[in-house]
This record gives structure tokens, C-alpha cells and sequence, in this order.
């Protein structure tokens, strides 16, 4: 069983579970909404997602420390587009009230990053006060992502449809997704690739689909490398997390477009 079919299972029960306990619109955070879409695709400068992720499968404890809200504050001092917030508690330490307390302090718009398997995780995103949520081909089969993906539609949400391989393009191509991430990393291998977003951006019409690149950005230099492909927004998370200098991070991270 790969990592991600774990994953996967655990979500299983936490949905079941959270069918019994939550209510969809019992919180209602109120912010402005901004889209994604619109400023990503207008601006001259890298955008950069950055993610509050205390740990991963892969790496382990990253910092468990944190304060979601003062670190959210600092990203978006320091020119973030976009605050990602784990909120998987099994296997990333995340939880939605990091979302909360977020929501709280910036007024970025916020991707819930969550492995999204049910309409109510979709509910609970929003009124938690999130404007983007994540969509993983790889987790599920391309109709339930299509029913998913109009149903963030409905409800005012982007989607960011997070793709791996040709197959997985093809999907997001045929649900009509307007913003595609790219993972470099290999959910099932956790082998991390820049040159698989050079493989599949190829083949996607960049004036059109805002390309995001996922997971593996250290440097200038990869930057660089990734907006040759038609690129304009980054998620960054580990580097982001390690960071001993976030203003430096980003004026590194922040190349021209
Ligand atoms: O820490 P990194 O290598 O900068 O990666 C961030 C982000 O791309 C990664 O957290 C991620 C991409 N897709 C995901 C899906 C689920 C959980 C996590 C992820």
C-alpha cells in the first residue's frame, strides 16, 4: 500500500466521523475574496504560495513549533500570493483551527490544503474562511473529481487540481480545470523532480490554465529554471517552514516573470 492509499484510508473515517459531528455553516469567517486566478495570471513577478506544514510523511517533523498565525503574517508581509494551510492531522501535524487562526490575521486569499474526498470537506473549507482548495487526481476516480470540482465551483471556491503524469493532465484538462499544479513530487515514491514540470507544461496552453509548480523549490536557480515553462506561481512549503530569514526567502524566491 502506497503512502497516498494510506492517506486516503485514514480520510475515509475522518469524513465518516465528521458526517456525524459537523454542521456546514457554522462558522462563516468573514473575508474578502480575491481570486487566484485573476492575480496570478496578471502579475510581473513570480507568485509564491507559501504553506505552513509542520510535517510530512516524507520529511517528518519539519517544525512543530510554529504559530500558523505569526508565521501567515509574516508571508504575507514579505509579498505572498497565497497562504497554504495543512490542515491533515494524521500525517502533516495540521489542523483547521491553524486555518482559523489564520483566516484571523491575513487577508490573502488561503488554499485548504487537505486531501479532498467528499462535498463536506468542501463546506467546511469555505466556512472556515478558505478561498482556494486542493483537488488531487491522483486520489480519485475522474468523475467523483468532476462532481468535487463543480461543487467548489458552486460554492465560490478555486480549485487548485494537482496533477503528476500525463493521464492525470488529461483528467484536469476534461473537468476544464483553469488552475493546474504540477507536483514534482511523487506522492506514492516521494521522489522529488523539477523536470516533471518541464515534461507536462508542455502540453498545457499556459496563456490560458494558471501553471503552478509544487514541492521541491530551494532556490533562485529553481525558479528560474520553472518559469521557462510557463509558470507563474510556486508552492513552497519546507523551505519556507526551515527558513531563518523569510524576508530573504522571498526576495530570492520572488524572481521576474
Ligand atoms: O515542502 P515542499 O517540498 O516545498 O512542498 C510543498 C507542497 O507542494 C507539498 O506540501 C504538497 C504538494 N501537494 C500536496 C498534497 C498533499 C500534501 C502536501 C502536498
Amino acid at each position: 500500500m502506497t503512502i497516498l492509499d494510506e492517506i486516503l484510508q485514514e480520510k475515509e473515517k475522518e469524513v465518516s466521523q465528521l458526517k456525524t459531528t459537523y454542521k456546514p455553516g457554522q462558522y462563516q469567517a468573514s473575508y474578502e475574496k480575491r481570486s487566484m486566478y485573476d492575480t496570478f495570471m496578471t502579475s510581473e513577478t513570480m507568485n509564491i504560495i507559501a504553506e505552513i506544514k509542520r510535517a510530512s510523511p516524507s520529511k517528518g517533523i519539519i517544525n512543530e513549533g510554529v504559530n500558523p498565525a505569526e508565521q501567515a503574517k509574516q508571508y504575507e508581509s514579505y509579498g505572498a500570493g497565497v497562504i497554504s494551510v495543512l490542515t491533515d492531522t494524521p500525517f502533516f501535524k495540521g489542523t483547521m483551527e491553524d486555518l482559523q487562526a489564520v483566516r484571523e490575521v491575513v487577508k490573502l486569499p488561503i488554499l485548504n490544503k487537505d486531501f479532498v474526498i467528499d462535498e463536506i470537506q468542501i463546506d467546511r473549507a469555505k466556512d472556515y474562511g478558505a478561498s482556494v482548495i486542493l483537488l488531487i487526481a491522483a486520489a480519485l476516480p475522474k468523475a467523483r473529481l468532476a462532481e468535487l470540482y463543480a461543487y467548489a465551483q458552486e460554492n465560490d471556491l478555486e480549485v487548485l487540481f494537482e496533477v503528476h503524469n500525463e493521464e492525470e493532465l488529461a483528467v484536469a484538462k476534461e473537468i476544464g480545470a483553469n488552475i493546474i499544479g504540477i507536483n514534482n513530487r511523487n506522492l506514492k515514491t516521494f521522489e522529488v523532480d523539477l523536470a516533471v514540470t518541464e515534461r507536462l507544461a508542455t502540453q498545457i496552453d499556459t496563456n490560458e490554465i494558471l501553471l503552478i509548480s509544487e514541492s521541491g523549490f530551494r532556490t533562485a536557480d529553481d525558479v528560474e529554471r520553472i518559469k521557462q515553462s510557463g509558470v507563474k506561481g510556486i508552492l513552497v512549503g519546507e523551505t519556507m517552514m526551515r527558513s531563518g530569514d523569510l524576508q530573504q526567502t522571498f526576495s530570492e524566491l520572488s524572481v521576474r516573470l
